[in-house]
């Protein structure tokens, strides 16, 4: 890094060590090495410069995201990059793009509901990129209720195959990205028809567009569905709109693992369950959980940094002002989601190996812990999102007046990263899958089936519904066995209110719809608890490294109290704590503020961002904040002429008319 440091002072205050923090983050040697070097490749590559993005009209941005896509492709191939590297270089390109469904979602979608002949047709194909795909499920007129759709693929025993067809307006595809200017193929989700039988939705492997020139196929419109939220932003996407008038594929294009149709018309199910044809949701819910600790850790070392380097109130005598940092409001509001971001980190690295688990299992035929995988990656999915979002616009506001210009990188982080609270099932939505499977555990406590995994603290269920917290004093809120009991007690007494008024209603589908709000609820308490348990088995684990663990012990404390004192109504309502304890954790929590304050910018730098990836003035490296941020301005389009354009016309006829006016 050439010049002067000038968070050098806060970088020589940390009392862990920054390289094995940078582990710990990346999750082993391996990885951080593996990341290292690819971030490094990207930002080093002009063809990747992304500064100029919210200048761009959307046509320009769109040419401009084909041309780093078939860069980013080019190099994957020269460097013969392994698939973890080349997900990792899509990584730091960091700009949305067609190729995220076709690698994230279009070859998922195949290798989980495809046979092993049609991975053998397709997935070559794919890997080489001879076709792009996309996820075609959401419509018009449905998104969230996947029963729903509308889309028909009935079987033609005649021909051996199926067609496509699009009912009504409402069963137009609308949302999946890539479709609407690239994808030739994509994964159709329709209900499936043979002999005048409605089967539900399946899964379809259906071609959308020429591969000599890129026309749609007959029978197809397909287009871009306009421009989204923020400038830049997601509009690099080409999310689109699919109609079909009757297409025809042959029959072995169904996704045939779930269930078959023969030659003969016949209908068929195999022994899995019906929920895998949901299989490549889970997934991908699974790597938005992570995808959120990087988004919310990207913004966090924006702000931390920024609120380092500025200066405001404070001066005595003529000495220097008071960096923001300290002020314990800014880190009520920015250390909680330091620690967040850490969080959710951990968290993730243990739902990638729960559904590591899970799909080893569904190979050998065992699909016991799927509910439990669906309720996991849906209730973190919803958490880690929403709170992501609303964390990156509170960094936007830590960073005052300037965190608002786009040169500070967090509007376009936010634009980018709020549709996560949508896409991939809405978070409210999701958050009520986790409640009906809390509702179905409580509902099951006594009858001998034992709650597994993150669901096993309700086995204590009879103990959680009276124990009382023992806390006296403020450091007792360190140990983890209080916090954990406190948080099992929360969640358990949440979901077992639910349970009670839900058997007051004579039918239970009646109740549920009136308690909605209160199982939501519940469903969060639920999630928040793994959350704080995931980072408590981390500090269990062995951490090498000087203060490391202790530090990370700290921001683990910060995650869970600070929960806590946002959530006092429950807690304190349901009897797990007393008044006086809530008010022994909020003393706890800003002692821990003052312990984590010089930490603090060693341990964004424990994240190993380049200032190229951070794309932010307030968030550089080097902290030089100010020359840069002035230099930045001068860049814009605007000040390319001294006089705007528009002068002539628009200007200098009110300033005339009022000279005219003045004179009279
Ligand atoms: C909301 C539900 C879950 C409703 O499902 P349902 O079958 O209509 O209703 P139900 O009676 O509640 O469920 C029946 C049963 O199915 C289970 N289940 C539901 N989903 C899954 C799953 N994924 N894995 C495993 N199991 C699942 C439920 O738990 C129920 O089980 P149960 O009967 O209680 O034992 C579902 O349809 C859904 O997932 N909706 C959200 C739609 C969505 O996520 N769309 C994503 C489109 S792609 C996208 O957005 C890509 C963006 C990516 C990007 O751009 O980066
Ligand atoms: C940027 C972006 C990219 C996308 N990419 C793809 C893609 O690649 N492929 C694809 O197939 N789809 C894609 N989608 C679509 C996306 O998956 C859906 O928009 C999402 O699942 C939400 O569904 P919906 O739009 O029907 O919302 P709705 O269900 O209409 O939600 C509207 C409101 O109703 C509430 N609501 C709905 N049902 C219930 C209920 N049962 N109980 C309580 N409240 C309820 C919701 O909470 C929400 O507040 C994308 C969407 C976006 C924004």
């Amino acid at each position: 890094m050439a010049g002067v440091d000038y968070l050098a002072d806060e970088r020589n205050k940390a009392e862990f060590d920054v390289n094995e923090m940078k582990i710990v983050w990346a999750g082993s040697r391996h990885a951080f090495e593996l990341s290292d070097r690819i971030s490094r490749l990207v930002a080093s590559d002009p063809a990747f410069r992304k500064d100029n993005r919210p200048m761009l009209s959307r046509k320009e941005l769109f040419k401009n995201t084909l041309r780093k896509t078939a860069h980013a492709w080019k190099r994957i191939n020269e460097l013969r990059l392994t698939e973890e590297e080349a997900n990792k270089l899509r990584f730091y390109v960091d700009e949305p793009a067609f190729a995220d469904l076709h690698w994230g979602m279009f070859v998922p979608a195949i290798k989980g509901q495809g046979t092993d002949e049609q991975h053998q047709k397709w997935l070559p194909l794919a890997y080489k990129m001879q076709i792009i795909g996309c996820y075609a499920q959401t419509e018009l007129g449905h998104g969230s209720n996947v029963q729903g759709l509308e889309t028909t693929a009935t079987f033609d025993p005649q021909t051996d195959e199926f067609i496509i067809h699009s009912p009504t307006l409402t069963s137009s595809k609308w949302w999946p990205g890539g479709l609407g200017k690239v994808s030739t193929h994509a994964v159709v989700y329709a209900r499936l028809i043979t002999d005048g039988k409605d089967h539900g939705v399946h899964g379809f492997i259906v071609q959308l567009r020429s591969l000599d020139d890129h026309s749609p196929l007959p029978g197809i419109i397909v287009g871009d569905i306009g421009m989204k939220f923020g400038n830049g932003a997601y509009n690099t996407m080409d999310n689109g709109v699919l109609r079909f008038d009757h297409v025809r594929i042959p029959r072995n294009q169904m996704l045939m693992r779930v269930s078959q149709v023969t030659r003969e018309g016949k209908y068929k199910q195999s022994n899995v369950p019906r929920q895998l044809v949901y299989g490549t949701m889970v997934y991908v819910r699974q790597v938005i959980v992570s995808d959120a600790s990087y988004a919310l850790s990207r913004a966090v070392c924006i702000a931390t940094r920024y609120s380092c380097v500025r200066r405001q109130f404070g001066s005595q005598n003529g000495g220097a002002e008071t960096q923001v940092i300290d002020y314990k409001t800014q880190q009520n509001r920015l250390f909680p989601l330091l620690a967040s971001a850490y969080a959710f980190r951990f968290v993730s690295e243990w739902l990638k190996w729960l559904y590591t688990d899970v799909m080893q299992r569904l190979q050998a035929n065992d699909f016991s812990t799927l509910p439990e995988a669906h309720a996991c990656t849906a209730g973190l999915k919803s958490l880690t999102t929403s709170a992501t979002a609303d964390g990156i616009e509170e960094c936007r506001k830590l960073c005052g007046g300037h965190g608002y210009l786009c040169s500070s990188g967090l509007p376009e982080l936010f634009a980018v990263y709020v549709p996560a609270c949508t896409y991939e099932g809405d978070n409210t939505v999701l958050l009520l899958q986790v409640a009906r499977f809390l509702m179905k555990t409580v509902s099951q406590l006594g009858s001998g089936k034992k709650p597994v995994g993150t669901i096993s603290y309700m086995e204590q269920a009879e103990h959680l519904m009276k124990c009382r917290c023992e806390v006296q004093r403020a450091e007792d809120w360190l140990k983890p066995s209080v916090i954990l009991e406190v948080f099992e007690a929360r969640a358990t007494r949440m979901s077992v209110a639910c349970a009670q008024n839900l058997s007051k209603f004579a039918n239970p589908e009646e109740g549920f719809s009136e308690l909605l709000a209160d199982l939501v609820e519940a469903a969060i308490a639920h999630c928040q608890l793994i959350v704080v348990s995931k980072f408590i088995e981390k500090l269990r684990q062995d951490i090498p490294g000087k203060g490391v663990k202790q530090v990370l012990g700290m921001l683990c404390n910060i995650y869970a109290l600070h929960i806590l004192h946002k959530n006092l109504g429950d807690f304190v309502s349901t009897g797990c704590i007393t008044s006086k304890q809530a008010s022994l954790a909020n003393e706890q929590l800003r002692s821990l503020y003052s312990q984590v304050r010089p930490n603090a910018v060693a341990l964004v730098d424990s994240f190993n961002y380049t200032d190229h990836f951070l794309g932010s003035v307030l968030g550089r490296y080097d902290g030089n904040v100010y020359p840069n941020l002035y230099e930045e301005a001068w860049k814009d389009p605007l000040n390319d002429s001294v006089v705007p354009d528009g002068y002539h016309e628009y200007i200098r006829p009110i300033l005339k008319q009022q000279l005219r006016t003045a004179r009279l």
